[in-house]
C-alpha cells in the first residue's frame, strides 16, 4: 500500500519560522513518497543520503528509489550505528561524502535514521557550503517525535554530550510510521520517554492521556500516531517561541541535565544506556530534586516514575548495569552543561506534573547532596 498511501492518511504540523518554516509529515508510506514530496517543494535535484548500519539495509534501497523516480540523484553515507558515531571522526567523513557527491547549497543532505544520524548529519549539513538544505526522515520514534524537528544538531566532545554543533533547521522532515515496527522495543521505550516530557514539561493532559493508553501507542496505529504529531505540535510550539533557547526552549531539556552526565559518565555506550533511557531517569530525579527543594509533592515523583517503570523504561541511576562513576564526575559533566550561565547552573524543575520551569542559578550543593544520595 506504500506507494499509494492516500494523502489524508498523512497528518501535517507545519512548523512557522519564517524564511526558515516547514512542514513535518507524519504518516505512513512516506520513504516511498519521499522523492515527490521532496521534488513537489523544493528545487535540489542532488542529495546525500546519510544513514546508519542497521538503517541502510532495511529503507536505503527504497529511499533511494524514490528520490530516483523523482529525478533527484542520490550518493549513500552508511555510518556505525550508535552514539558514539556523533563524533569528529564521523562528521569528517559525513562531510568529505557530501562534497564528493558536489552537494550545492540547494541540493540536500539527507539523514536516514535515528537521532545519532540526524544530530550528526544535521551539522554536517549546516556547515558544509556554510549550510546546505536538509531532510530529515526519521525512522526512530525518538527522532520522529523530537530529534527530527526544531534544527539543534551536533556531535558529543570528550568533554560532554552534544557540546559541538549549530542550529540548522530542516527544510522537510517526513515521518514514515511504518518504518517503526522494525524498531526494537528497548529503542521503542526509549523514544517513549521524550513523548512523555512533552505531558510533564506543561501538557498534564497529555500525560494522563498517556497514562490510559500508552500500550495502545506501543501497539500502533491511530493512538500511535496521534502521539506522534502531539508530540512534534509541542516540540514545534516551543522551538517557534524561542528558536536558539535564550529562554524557554530550554524546557524541552526537562531530565536531560542529569541525563546527559548519565550518558556521559557510561562512554555512551549503547548497551548500557541510550538517550532516551537517561531522559527517563533523569526526568524521574528532576521530579525528585523538585521535591526535595519544596517546590513539588513527592507524590508527583512517584507518578512519574509509577508511569515510566511501568512502559518498561529504567528510571534510577541503580538500573544502568555496570558502575557509575562517583557523584562528583557526575556534578563535572553537569558543569559543562550548555544552560550554565555565569557559571551557575540551571536546571528544569517542576511543581507539578505538566508544571515544569526553568530555575537559573540552582545551588550546586544542593545538586552534589541529593546525586550522592541517589548514588548511594
Ligand atoms: N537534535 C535534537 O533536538 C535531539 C532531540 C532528542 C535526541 N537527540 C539525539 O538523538 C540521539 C538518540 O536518537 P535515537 O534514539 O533515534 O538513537 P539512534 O539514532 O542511535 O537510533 C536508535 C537505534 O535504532 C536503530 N534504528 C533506527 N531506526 C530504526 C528502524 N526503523 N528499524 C530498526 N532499527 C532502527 C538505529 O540503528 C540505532 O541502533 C541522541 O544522540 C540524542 O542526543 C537530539
Ligand atoms: O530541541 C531541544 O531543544 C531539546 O532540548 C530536545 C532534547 O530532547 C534533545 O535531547 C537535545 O539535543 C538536548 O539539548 P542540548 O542542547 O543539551 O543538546
Ligand atoms: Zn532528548
Amino acid at each position: 500500500m506504500n506507494a499509494i498511501t492516500s494523502a489524508s492518511a498523512i497528518r501535517t504540523v507545519h512548523v512557522p519560522l519564517g524564511e526558515r518554516a516547514y512542514d513535518i509529515l507524519i504518516g505512513p508510506g512516506l520513504i516511498a513518497r519521499a522523492g515527490a514530496e521532496i521534488a513537489t517543494r523544493l528545487k535540489g535535484r542532488k542529495a546525500a543520503v546519510v544513514t546508519d548500519a542497521n538503517v541502510a539495509p532495511l529503507y536505503l534501497k527504497a529511499l533511494v528509489a524514490s528520490l530516483d523516480e523523482a529525478g533527484i540523484a542520490s550518493a549513500e553515507v552508511v555510518l556505525p550505528a550508535g552514539e558514539k558515531t556523533k563524533s569528529f571522526e564521523h562528521l569528517i567523513t559525513a562531510c568529505d561524502k557530501v562534497l564528493e557527491a558536489r552537494v550545492e547549497r540547494n541540493d540536500y543532505v539527507i539523514a536516514l535514521g535515528g537521532g545519532v544520524i540526524g544530530d550528526l548529519s544535521g551539522f554536517a549539513a549546516g556547515i558544509v557550503r556554510r549550510g546546505v538544505r536538509f531532510v530529515q526522515v526519521p525512522t526512530s520514534l525518538l527522532s520522529q517525535v523530537d530529534s527530527s524537528v526544531g534544527g539543534k544538531t551536533g556531535i558529543n566532545s570528550r568533554h560532554g554530550k552534544n557540546l559541538i554543533g549549530v542550529f540548522h533547521q530542516p527544510d522537510l522532515v517526513l515521518a514514515d510510521t511504518d518504518v517503526l515496527n522494525s524498531l526494537s522495543a528497548r529503542e521503542f521505550r526509549a523514544g517513549y520517554a521524550e513523548v512523555a516530557k512533552y505531558g510533564l514539561i506543561d501538557k498534564p493532559d497529555f500525560f494522563a492521556w498517556l497514562e490510559a493508553n500508552w500500550k495502545a501507542v506501543f501497539t500502533g496505529g491511530s493512538a500511535r500516531i496521534e502521539a506522534i504529531a502531539a508530540s512534534c505540535q509541542a516540540k514545534a510550539d516551543v522551538v517557534v517561541a524561542d528558536e536558539r533557547e535564550n529562554g524557554q526552549r530550554a524546557l524541552l531539556n526537562l531530565g536531560h541535565t542529569f541525563g546527559h552526565a548519565l550518558e556521559a559518565a557510561t562512554a555512551y555506550d549503547s548497551s548500557r544506556l541510550v538517550h532516551g533511557e537517561g531522559v527517563s531517569i533523569g526526568m524521574v530525579l528532576a521530579h525528585e530534586f523538585s521535591a526535595r527543594m519544596n517546590l513539588a509533592s513527592p507524590d508527583d515523583a512517584r507518578r512519574v516514575e509509577r508511569h515510566l517503570k511501568e512502559v518498561g523504561l529504567p528510571t534510577r541511576m541503580s538500573d544502568i548495569p555496570g558502575d557509575l562513576p562517583p557523584a562528583e564526575t557526575l556534578m563535572d559533566a553537569i558543569a559543562q552543561d550548555k544552560k550554565v550561565k555565569s557559571g551557575k547552573l540551571t536546571f528544569i524543575l517542576t511543581r507539578g506534573v505538566g508544571q515544569s520551569f526553568v530555575a537559573d542559578d540552582v545551588p550546586a550543593s544542593e545538586v552534589i547532596s541529593f546525586l550522592r544520595e541517589k548514588h548511594a
